[in-house]
Order: structure tokens, then sequence, then C-alpha cells
């Protein structure tokens, strides 16, 4: 049985508005780089991969120099340099990443979403904010008729696949490697990829790269 998402009905769309209003504090936060770096993306980032995929991944929020700059997520900062050479060495992406959306990177039976879609000011998104984007990202899911497998990437990513599944965070405790059932999927987490991670050395390649084996190996033995 698949777990009932938490999708509220007032705001079932899978994308927020490119001037969603919801977030005063992001919404400030956005209008200054939008001033300042008229160029830049500067709105929320849409998920990235086919709807058809079996897996899900699920970032925390678009870095300021990254996906808020270029409008894809994990596109333009380090966190999305291992991510992406990750995905194509497991097979869940193809192409070449070179950092730009029009580049010829593509996802295979894979969607990348974050569980805040705004850049939030210092990559730390209120509890509010990642409650308010909760509904687009519960319609994500909800758009994703394959879906078997989702990897959260830190534990902001972990909180909102459970809060939107209706599961209890202490029943589902965050670990790097841990692997949680929710009705008909698997959630496998991990520690984010970001430059902190790698550099402090919180994550390293092969442990990102163990992850990922598992989340192979599930998505072969559906068939
Ligand atoms: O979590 C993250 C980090 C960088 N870029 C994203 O889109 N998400």
């Amino acid at each position: 049985m698949a777990a009932v998402l938490d999708a509220s009905p007032a705001v079932a769309a899978p994308e927020p508005p490119r001037d969603c209003p919801l977030c005063p504090r992001l919404v400030a936060f956005r209008d200054h780089w939008r001033e300042q770096e008229p160029s830049w993306h500067n709105a929320p980032v849409p998920s990235f991969g086919p709807v058809d995929g079996r897996l899900l991944i699920v970032g925390l929020a678009p870095g300021l120099r990254g996906a808020n700059r270029t409008g894809r997520p994990f596109t333009g900062d380090y966190a999305g340099e291992l991510l992406y050479s990750t995905l194509i060495t497991f097979g869940f992406a193809t192409g070449t990443f070179e950092a730009r959306p029009d580049d010829s990177l593509r996802l295979v039976d894979a969607r990348l979403t974050n569980a805040v879609r705004c850049v939030p000011p210092e990559n730390k998104p209120t509890t509010d904010e990642i409650r308010t984007c909760r509904p687009f990202f519960s319609a994500t899911i909800g758009l994703l008729p394959s879906l078997s497998a989702i990897v959260a990437l830190g534990k902001i990513a972990h909180d909102q696949v459970l809060a939107a599944h209706g599961e209890r965070l202490s029943h589902h405790k965050f670990a790097h490697g841990a692997v949680h059932r929710l009705g008909d999927l698997v959630l496998f987490d991990s520690y984010h990829c970001s430059r902190y991670n790698t550099n402090t050395g919180v994550l390293t390649t092969e442990m990102f790269h163990a992850v990922f084996a598992k989340v192979r190996a599930h998505i072969d033995a559906l068939g």
C-alpha cells in the first residue's frame, strides 16, 4: 500500500510559480539577487528529469551561485560535481555534465528535486519555509507513477520525505546509509554531497557511491 501524501488541495501543483509569494524571507532574498544579478534564474528551481523514472533524488535547496543562478538543481556549484558524476557511474544519468543547463546531461529513470525550491540565505531554510514548500514536494512525488526509491541527501530532505508521507520522524531516524521502508517505497539516506561535507571528510566519494550501489541493486531487482 502506498502511503498517503500530504498534499494540500490549495497548492496541488508540483512546481511553485516563478513569483511564488509564500515565504516572505525567501521572496526578499530572491528580489535582492534579482536586482544584483538580473541574468540569473533567481526563482524557484524546477525539478529535473523524466517523470516516469523509478528513482527520486531529493536535495536541500538551490545553492545561491549554483541552481539559483543556472535554474537546474545541483548545476553550477560543487555539490553537483559529485552528484552528477555518481549518477553517471550508476547509470542514472548520461551525457556530459558541464555545469550548465544546456549541457548534454540527461537523467535516466530518475528525477531530481529539492525539499525547498527557493534559495535560502546561508543555505538554511527555516522550519516554516520547509513546511510551506511541502505541498509542492508532495505534488512532485504524486506525479511519479513508477516511483520505487527515494534518495534523501541530508536530514532536511529525509524529514521532508517522511512528512510528505505522513510518517513519524521518530520511527525513521536519519543516518548515512540507512534504508527505510515507506509503504511501497524505499527511502535511502545519504549525507548531503556539499563541499563542506566532502572537505571535512563527513562524506567521501566511496560513502556516496555505496549508497547509490544499494539504490542500483534495489532498482535492478525490480526487473
Ligand atoms: O541541495 C542542493 C544543493 C545544491 N543545489 C541544489 O539544487 N540542491
